[in-house]
């Protein structure tokens, strides 16, 4: 029988029994993130998700438009900005920290639903100086404590060279692939999947937007064989309100569900925390 391994992020234990609740901070500055970190802990989150590509500070040092008038792209690509997004992005980890659930960090590109478009070596070298940051000299305590895990896309091409160094500082990684637009065919989810662990993914995670229920059926298929076949967690979403039932499914096995509480979603299809709660309670097998 394949043992399928469980990961402890903090209080909470991924992959084993019901779906994890992650919650994202979507910000726009480490103060509003805080505010929702607050209240996703009390609505009952098992972990909270810092999109820092959301954050205004990271976005502006990517080079991105901020203001409302598409203005305020001050930085740009390369070591220059990737400092400057690293210096704001923990400045948002430090005061999401002492919230009481375990953070994981997500820098979304815009290939995948994403705020900032991030050439890959710049993603990666961003994800590295990250994981020194709340590591290093430039983090404190409470954000190394908190750092439980780091979304890695698996298409930017770094996915094992930032597994190598997260698990150098103890620090678990999710293998991430989104198709914001279609439902690929199964065989290639399920590549993705594969990929994702033999490049040192410690959680396999998908989501993928259908047209129609059959794509949404294919997404639940892929996720649950994944589940019973590879030896990692895997969290499998399909977007969209089409898709807001594999999102409350835990049959399915997936290892994570995001939900909304005080901020706006990050991806759509997101449900209530307070209503996720209550129909993964209800329907747990
Ligand atoms: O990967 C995911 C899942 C997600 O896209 C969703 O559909 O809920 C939301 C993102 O913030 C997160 O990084």
């Amino acid at each position: 029988m394949k043992e399928t391994r469980t990961l402890r992020w903090g209080g909470a234990r991924i992959g084993a029994g019901a779906p994890a609740i992650v919650v994202s901070l979507t910000g726009p500055g480490p103060a509003e993130a805080a505010d929702q970190a607050r209240s996703a802990v009390a609505a009952g989150a098992d972990v909270l998700e810092l999109r820092l590509d959301l954050l205004d500070g990271v976005a502006r040092a990517l080079g991105e438009p901020t203001g409302a008038d598409g203005s305020g792209g001050s930085g740009g690509s390369g070591e220059a900005g990737t400092a400057e997004a690293c210096r704001a992005a923990l400045e948002a980890c430090l005061a999401v920290a002492g919230a009481g659930a375990p953070l994981l960090l997500t820098c979304r590109t815009r290939a995948e639903g994403g705020r900032v478009a991030l050439p890959d070596g710049d993603y990666e070298a961003l994800l590295l100086s990250l994981l020194e940051g709340v590591a290093g000299t430039g983090g404190t305590a409470a954000v190394a404590a908190a750092v439980a895990a780091i979304d890695v896309e698996v298409e930017r091409g770094c996915l094992a060279a930032v597994a190598a160094a997260a698990h150098g500082l103890g620090i678990d990684v999710v293998g991430s692939f989104h198709d914001v637009v279609a439902t690929p065919p199964d065989a290639r989810m399920e590549a993705v999947l594969s990929a994702m662990a033999s490049h040192g993914a410690d959680l396999a995670k998908i989501a993928v937007m259908p047209a129609d229920g059959a794509d949404v059926v294919r997404l639940l298929g892929v996720g649950a064989r994944a589940q019973a076949r590879l030896s990692i967690p895997v969290a499998a979403i399909s977007m969209g309100a089409l898709g807001a039932v594999s999102r409350v499914a835990p049959v399915f096995g997936s290892a994570l569900t995001f939900a909304v509480a005080s901020g706006p979603a990050s991806a759509p299809g997101q449900l209530p925390i307070e209503e996720v709660r209550r129909v993964l309670a209800l329907l747990a097998p």
